[in-house]
This record gives C-alpha cells, sequence and structure tokens, in this order.
C-alpha cells in the first residue's frame, strides 16, 4: 500500500531496484521500497528539487541552495531501524553519512551525476561540476538567468543546460566554456537532454514546445508544439526516434521525432505529471541513462501512485492514501440540507496526533486559510508528526471538484519559519534628483510621483504574466479581503508562494524596486498581479489600509505599480485630486506615496493618510489590462504575512 505523506509532493523518484524516493515540500525525502517499507529518511532545509540514484547512494538537490550525497542502507539495515523505532520515527540520516555541496547562491534545480563527478544547476544562472567528495571543480557561467536543469552528454565530454533565458547551452565540460547558445523558444526552457548517440539535443519549453537540435551545429532540426500548454520535461527513446513530452496540464504525448506528428496523447491527471514538473523524471527515470520505456514506465508507475489515493478530500499533489502508520485519513463528504440551499462542503487535511501549542496556532492559521480560500464551511486538521516548527512549510490544499462541488482553484499557503520581523531603520523615500538619475520622469513634482518608462523588460513581463496565468482568482478589496465587490471587478494573481522570493527574476524586478523606493523586499506585499477585461474597473479608493497602521508592519505607506500591456482602449489609472491620468503601457512603472510625504520625509508613517492620493482603473473599453501593485510598508511585511500574524 502506498503511504500518505503530511505534505504537499514536490517529486517522486524510481531506482532501478524498486524503490522509490519521495520528497515532500517540507524538506523531507522518504525512500519507499515499492512494497510500502519505508527505508530511509533525508533531511534538507528546502524542498528537494531533483534526486538521482546511483549503486549505494543518492544525489539530492533542494532549494535551501545546496545538493547532497546520502549514503544509502542497505534494506536489511532499514528493516531493523524501522522494526525499533516504528514506522514514522525512522531515525535520520547522521551528518556522517551526508555530503553538503554547498556554494550556490540560490535554490539548486537539478543534480545529476556525471564520470566522477556531479552536476548541479540552480536559479544563480550557473551550472556547477563538483567532484564526488563536494569539491567544487568547474561553474559554468554565461546564463543570463536561472538554469533549470543540466546533463551530461553520454560521452561526458559536454554538458547541457537549460535556462529561464530561454536558451540552452552547450559547454566544453573540462574546459567550463561554452560552445554553442541553442536560440529559438519564446519562453523559459525547461528541460534539455542530449539524444544517446550526442547527435541532437531535445529542449523543453514553457512556450508550449519541444525542439530537436542539431547538437553538432546547433540548427533547430524540428519544433513539436503544442501551443498554450507548457512543457515541463521533454525526453527522447534511446534511438531518438521517439519524443515524450508532459505537460503542465498533466497530459504526456508521444511525437514521431523524424515527422513531428503526434503519436499519442496520454490524458493523465494533473498530480501525477506534477511530479515532472521541473523535470525530476528528467532527473530520475528518464534521462537517456536509463531506457525510455523506465521513463515511461516511471510516468506510468507515478499516475499509478496517484490514482491510488483515496477520492476523498484532496491536497495539491499530497498523496493520500492508506497509510501505513494509521496516520487519521483525510477525509471529505458533502452534506446537502435543504433543496437550493448551497451545499455544506467538509474537508479536512492530514491529521496527526501531536499538538503542542505552538503548532496549533500555525495550525488554525491554515485552517482559516483553507475555510477562506476552498469556500470549504468547515476544515479540519491537526499537525502531523513530522511538523517541525521552525522548518519554512508550504501548505497546499485544494478541495476536489468531486465530491465538493463546485469549488475549484488551487491555494497554497505558506508558513515558513518562525522569525522575529525585522524593524528596520527605513532612510525614506528618495529625492527626486536620486529618482531622476534611474531614469524616472516626474509626474507630479509635490508630492512626487514619478514614472519609468520600460521598468520592465519584455521578457519579464512575458515570465510575469505567464506566472501568474493560472493562479486568478476574483479580486478582494481591503484586509477582510471580500471578494466579488462591484467595485473592484478585476480578478487576482498573488505570486506569494515561498518559492517566488527566490525567483530569480522577481528578485531581479524587485532590485529595481529596492533602489527606486529604499524599501527591501520584506517591505513590500508580493506581486499581486491584476488582470481585467472589457467592463472591469476598480473604483475610486486609497491603497492606504487603516487596520494596517497598528500592525506590526504599518500601513500601505506607497504603491509601486507596473503594467504588462498597452490596452487599446480605456483602463487608464486616474487620479482625480492630482489630476492626472496614467494610460498603460507595456513595462511602464508608476511610484506614489499614499501618505502625508513631509511626515514620511521625518521618519513619521501614522496618521499620515493622504487623500489626494485617491485614484481608480478606468473601466477596459478594448482588449484586456494586466498590472501589478507591490504595496510598500515602512516595516517588515513578509514575514508576519508568511506567520498569518498579520490578521
Ligand atoms: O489598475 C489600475 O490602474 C489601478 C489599480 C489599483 O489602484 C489597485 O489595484 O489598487
Ligand atoms: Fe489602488
Amino acid at each position: 500500500m502506498w503511504p500518505q505523506h503530511p505534505y504537499a509532493v514536490a517529486l517522486a523518484a524510481f531506482s532501478s531496484d524498486s524503490r522509490v524516493l519521495v520528497a515532500t515540500m517540507d524538506g523531507t525525502a522518504r525512500l519507499w521500497h515499492v512494497s510500502g517499507q519505508l527505508l530511509q529518511r533525508f533531511q534538507h532545509r528546502g524542498t528537494v528539487t531533483s534526486a538521482e540514484f546511483s549503486k549505494n547512494e543518492l544525489l539530492t538537490g533542494s532549494w535551501d541552495k545546496t545538493a547532497k550525497i546520502w549514503k544509502l542502507r542497505s534494506p536489511k539495515a532499514a528493516g531493523l531501524a524501522q522494526k525499533v523505532l516504528g514506522c514514522f520515527s525512522c531515525f535520520q540520516q547522521s551528518r556522517d553519512d551526508c555530503i553538503t555541496l554547498e556554494g550556490h547562491q540560490h535554490a539548486v534545480l537539478s543534480a545529476c551525476y556525471g564520470p566522477n563527478c556531479v552536476l548541479t544547476a540552480s536559479v544563480d544562472g550557473t551550472a556547477k561540476i563538483w567532484d564526488r567528495r563536494g569539491v567544487l571543480e568547474q561553474t559554468l557561467q554565461g546564463h543570463a538567468l536561472g538554469v533549470f536543469s543540466a546533463s551530461f552528454s553520454a560521452d561526458s565530454r559536454l554538458v547541457l543546460t537549460a535556462s529561464w533565458d530561454r536558451t540552452a547551452k552547450i559547454w566544453d565540460a573540462a574546459r567550463g566554456v561554452c560552445l554553442k547558445t541553442l536560440e529559438g523558444h519564446g519562453l523559459a526552457v525547461r528541460s534539455a537532454l542530449f539524444s544517446k548517440d550526442g547527435a541532437a539535443v531535445l529542449t523543453a519549453s514553457d512556450d508550449g514546445s519541444a525542439k530537436i537540435w542539431n547538437a553538432g551545429s546547433g540548427a533547430c532540426l524540428r519544433t513539436l508544439a503544442r501551443p498554450g500548454h507548457a512543457i515541463r520535461v521533454a525526453v527522447f527513446s534511446p534511438d531518438a526516434s521517439v519524443v515524450l513530452t508532459s505537460f503542465d496540464d498533466g497530459t504526456a504525448q508521444l511525437w514521431d521525432a523524424g515527422t513531428g506528428l503526434c503519436l499519442q496523447t496520454l490524458k493523465g491527471q494533473v498530480r501525477p505529471l506534477l511530479a515532472m514538473r521541473r523535470g525530476f523524471l528528467g532527473g530520475a527515470g528518464v534521462s537517456q541513462r536509463t531506457s525510455p520505456v523506465a521513463g515511461t514506465l516511471a510516468t506510468a508507475c507515478l499516475m499509478q501512485f496517484f490514482q491510488a489515493q483515496s477520492p476523498v478530500c484532496l491536497i495539491e499533489d499530497r498523496l493520500i492514501g492508506p497509510s501505513p502508520c494509521q496516520v487519521t485519513k483525510a477525509g471529505c463528504t458533502t452534506e446537502s440540507s435543504a433543496p437550493k440551499k448551497p451545499k455544506l462542503r467538509r474537508c479536512a487535511l492530514p491529521t496527526g496526533n501531536d499538538v503542542t501549542p505552538a503548532r496549533t496556532l500555525v495550525l488554525k492559521q491554515a485552517v482559516k486559510e483553507c475555510k477562506r480560500l476552498s469556500g470549504c464551511a468547515a476544515v479540519t486538521a491537526q499537525v502531523g508528526r513530522d511538523f517541525l516548527l521552525d522548518e519554512p512549510y508550504d501548505w497546499h490544499f485544494k478541495t476536489r471538484t468531486e465530491p465538493c462541488e463546485p469549488n475549484s482553484g488551487f491555494r497554497s499557503l505558506v508558513l515558513p519559519k518562525a522569525e522575529a520581523p525585522r524593524r528596520t531603520a527605513w532612510p525614506g523615500p528618495a529625492p527626486l534628483a536620486e529618482l531622476w538619475a534611474m531614469g524616472a520622469e516626474t509626474v507630479l513634482e509635490d508630492p512626487p510621483v514619478v514614472r519609468f518608462e520600460h521598468f520592465l523588460s519584455d521578457e519579464e513581463v512575458a515570465y510575469v504574466k505567464h506566472m501568474a496565468s493560472n493562479r486568478f482568482e476574483k479580486s478582494s478589496v481591503g484586509m477582510t479581503y471580500e471578494t466579488g465587490t462591484s467595485s473592484r471587478t478585476s480578478e487576482t494573481a498573488w505570486l506569494s508562494r515561498r518559492e517566488d522570493n527566490l525567483d530569480a527574476v522577481l528578485v531581479n524586478i524587485t532590485a529595481r524596486i529596492t533602489r527606486a523606493t529604499r524599501l527591501g523586499n520584506e517591505n513590500m506585499e508580493p506581486f499581486q498581479v491584476v488582470r481585467y477585461q472589457v467592463g472591469q474597473e476598480f473604483q475610486g479608493h486609497q491603497d492606504y489600509l487603516d487596520e494596517q497602521e497598528s500592525q506590526v508592519c504599518g500601513g500601505r505607506i506607497g504603491t509601486f505599480f507596473m503594467y504588462l500591456n498597452d490596452v487599446p482602449e480605456g483602463g487608464q489609472t486616474h487620479f482625480q485630486h492630482w489630476n492626472f491620468t496614467i494610460t498603460p503601457r507595456k513595462g511602464l512603472a508608476i511610484l506614489w506615496w499614499n501618505v502625508n510625504y513631509t511626515k514620511l520625509q521625518h521618519g513619521d508613517f501614522r496618521n499620515g493618510k493622504n487623500m489626494d492620493a485617491w485614484h481608480q482603473s478606468l473601466p477596459v473599453i478594448e482588449g484586456e489590462k494586466w498590472v501589478v501593485n507591490r504595496w510598500l510598508h515602512p516595516y517588515d511585511f513578509l514575514t508576519p504575512y508568511h506567520q498569518g500574524r498579520l490578521r
């Protein structure tokens, strides 16, 4: 029987000898025998992003910026430990059993073995080659943005990297120099692999296509496209005659590599292939080192794995199945009292029994969020045993369409490490002259309102839109997050998952906002992407919310506002008291302050609400309008927000 995990599953990897590694979003990875026996447990400080087996070792990469090489215990020893210590208490790996590869500046997104070495790829834009003892040998530097995956050619002489910067690169492994850049994809390249004979390269991109390239000349030979659906990973069969692509929406397709025709479409569940999202199977089951059959099997296995879950409440890509250790099963029931009355929906998060007061505090927040976001009338949850309060967590939950109809959308709640909010001394707003030096133009001199043309590049705009695209919900207003109001009729997508804070593109944009505002990422509410359709608007309002004044973060003293497109007609931002109107322009950013500017300059952030900052979004008349808010606070907003202590 498949195990139940208390947290969202980040990836599953298969060994050739019937072992399955399942990593959850809390940074834990567990090694199971297919029979359901828990063999070993490994702990990272962030979500595990990749895993690869090698004889008696396991290589993992993680959001915690490291890769680790773990010694695997023999199944016999693991069995004994399990007997003695009980099923979920399977002891953790001791430090001596693990080598940590430290040196990346950001999350490690892929890690794989090479000949006597290890190859890692990171959000920091580099790939690194290490020896097996963890000593850094080579840094492959040249991508403009984060690197999703890195892999060797079969003869190990070349390295292939796939990057957010929309290219793949071929490198000389020994010298660490870039030999070829494969350009042609319209969005991030998620995975890139050599064919077994090294003659061809296969790339998969968020732009909805996989491309086959001549590895020698760098010419694109064929494009396998399903527009509108991001491809997470694409793999060759051993003779490179067939390509398997896995899409964002859970579909997989088999293609004839020669003709470019689609041979078969496998409509899977979203969840199984979420595990392939970052090309995990590319690292585990389907690299050219394993057969494609293994790859396809791995996919099939994974589907089965997830389909085996009990058809009850569903926690986003988390395994919910019969548990080997009787962790209480999550349940979800539908009750309808009278006809036409809305259904009472009950959903439960997976439960455990080790609840301390401190944990309850965090959990209460999870339940509240679950209720609010899922629309379920009742949500019950307890914290599982593996819950560690001082570890950052992502809680992902989703009520099923069935039997919890009509709820849909996926929501996530971030509960990171409990740390004290930072109350940094803010030097106050940058003087106009300083903003001009950064390329700003004055919209209003007193109080200063400035605009930055082309603040966002076209790539950044495309990237942010892409990131937001599957997260939209009805816009809300105020701290009560009242939705469906007639004053704000747009849709909103928050880029507020913990991982978003490490996203290279967002980090880059934030760095520029910091220059203009002198406020750090922690002082800003997460990126709030807003989309308006024809007729949608946001009527007159002030961004400053009185309720926030007494909170640790202080009020929304300023707004950094970005436009993601030109709107054919309508959709202007109108400031009636200040008497100016901004016409949306792709990449344009506006900075204004919502409080008395003189007080702000003197470090007085309270009671200064300036009603002159009243503004509205005029209705869109033709086309769509996409914008981004980053609301600014004098004190740390993000830490208490992630801890659920704001409301
Ligand atoms: O979309 C606009 O132009 C203004 C939006 C706005 O003011 C807000 O989201 O607070
Ligand atoms: Fe506003």
